[in-house]
């Protein structure tokens, strides 16, 4: 092993590692048994990796000799693992101000929806933007959510809908991903809103008969990597049956299935996202109790988003009973025109407060279960040797008390 070292965070009042066996994530139980090691230290490798963690003086005594870039005196704060964020639409131009306004005097996020507005405005403007506009205010976007902790993001396309505008947005995800210092998992998300002028099943198959083919040809051509494609579930947009054929589309081509489901009706999306394998469920609000258990039963984690259920004064999505049935919760930000929040402490909070999760179910909400949702959790999520090391210092001595864990 090479005596020089990228980091050491030493001496920490509270490490949180969140867990320390390899899980994949999460779920009720061991959301309260978070690992917290106190006085502790982290070391970072050139490669970026974690190569320890333990008490200070075991490392200290570990690494008397070794040499470090940079060395953080971390007495009196607290070290956590970076947030995940599960869930954004960060990449479009055109601000949507006006519908706070329309919302405001009683509108609904449908009746904007419907009349031209949300979605298919953000479309218009995002399709006449060039890709360096495009680029500049995604990146302003990315930095934005670094500098609240984020270190891994989930980024949706999903304003373009025509084939030229999708792959515009995803080219410039894939910049963002080679020259920017944040983790981002690319998402598809085509199916976003049928196009103005077509149905729905034009839409579905000019979706799986020319964008799904390619996106598998540029990932061969080494030009695009998407991991993730995702669908709006909903009624009036894309139906249960279209909804199922996009995504098994999607699946033939080695995408993971992460959709948006039961949001404003229940849709039985959520025994979809179970029966298809699907990673993750987004919104949820109208879930069904058969949904839960689905969910619960298929390892697919359930999405909350408590900004989008705030913003739109949406019912808040059941999380306790998504808990107590044994789903694996993570949490997102949603980030997009009419949710617009960088924030995953804000978000924690809004879910501690609005859908009653505690300190602890939130942060493992937004770490190792936000990870496995997007097929991470072996590289993201916890503080574990052999992971990478995307960390947050805060300016306090604790994230919880443990005597009280
Ligand atoms: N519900 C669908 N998509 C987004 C909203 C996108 C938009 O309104 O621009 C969401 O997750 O909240
Ligand atoms: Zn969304």
């Amino acid at each position: 092993m090479s005596c020089k070292f990228r980091l050491l965070l030493e001496n920490a009042d509270q490490l949180v590692v969140i867990c320390q066996k390899e899980e994949e994530f999460l779920l009720l139980e061991g959301m309260q048994h978070l690992v917290v090691l106190e006085k502790a230290s982290l070391v970072i490798g050139n490669d970026g990796y974690i190569k320890a963690i333990g008490p200070t003086e075991t490392i200290h005594g570990q690494f008397s000799h070794a040499e470090f870039e940079t060395v953080i005196d971390c007495s009196g704060k607290c070290v956590l693992p970076g947030f995940i964020d599960a869930h954004t639409h960060p990449v479009w131009a055109g601000d949507r101000v006006h519908e706070f306004t329309m919302k405001l005097a009683g509108a609904t996020y449908m009746d904007i929806h419907q009349s031209g507005g949300g979605i298919n405005f953000t479309v218009e403007h995002t399709e006449s933007a060039s890709e360096e506009e495009l680029f500049c205010s995604f990146k302003q976007r990315l930095e934005r959510m670094l500098r609240a902790g984020t270190t891994l993001v989930e980024c949706k396309s999903g304003y373009g809908l025509k084939l030229d505008t999708e792959l515009k947005m995803l080219r410039v995800i894939e910049r963002a991903q080679r020259e920017m210092d944040i983790g981002i998992s690319s998402t598809y998300c085509g199916a976003h809103s049928v196009p103005k002028g077509k149905s729905v099943k034009e839409a579905t198959d000019d979706i799986i008969e020319h964008h799904l083919p390619a996106l598998k040809q540029m990932a061969l051509n080494d030009e695009i990597h998407v991991d993730n494609i995702d669908v709006f579930c909903e009624k009036g947009v894309f139906d249960l049956e279209s909804t199922r054929q996009i995504l098994l589309a999607g699946k033939a081509i080695g995408l993971h299935l992460n959709f948006h489901g039961d949001e404003l009706n229940p849709m039985n999306s959520a025994e979809l996202g179970a029966e298809l394998g699907a990673l993750a469920v987004s919104h949820l609000e109208e879930i069904s109790d058969e949904g839960i258990s689905a969910l619960a039963a298929a390892k697919c984690s359930a999405i909350l988003l408590p900004t989008t259920a705030y913003i739109l004064r949406l019912k808040q999505p059941r999380a306790r009973d998504m808990l107590k049935a044994g789903v694996i919760v993570s949490l997102g930000s949603d980030f997009n025109p009419n949710a617009y929040c960088f924030s995953m402490p804000l978000v924690m909070h809004l879910a501690c407060v609005n859908m009653k999760m505690s300190l602890k179910e939130a942060l493992a909400a937004a770490t190792i279960n936000a990870a496995y949702s997007l097929g991470r959790s072996h590289t993201h999520g916890s503080l574990e040797v052999g992971k990478q090391g995307d960390v947050v210092i805060i300016n306090a001595p604790r994230f919880v008390l443990t005597n009280l864990m």
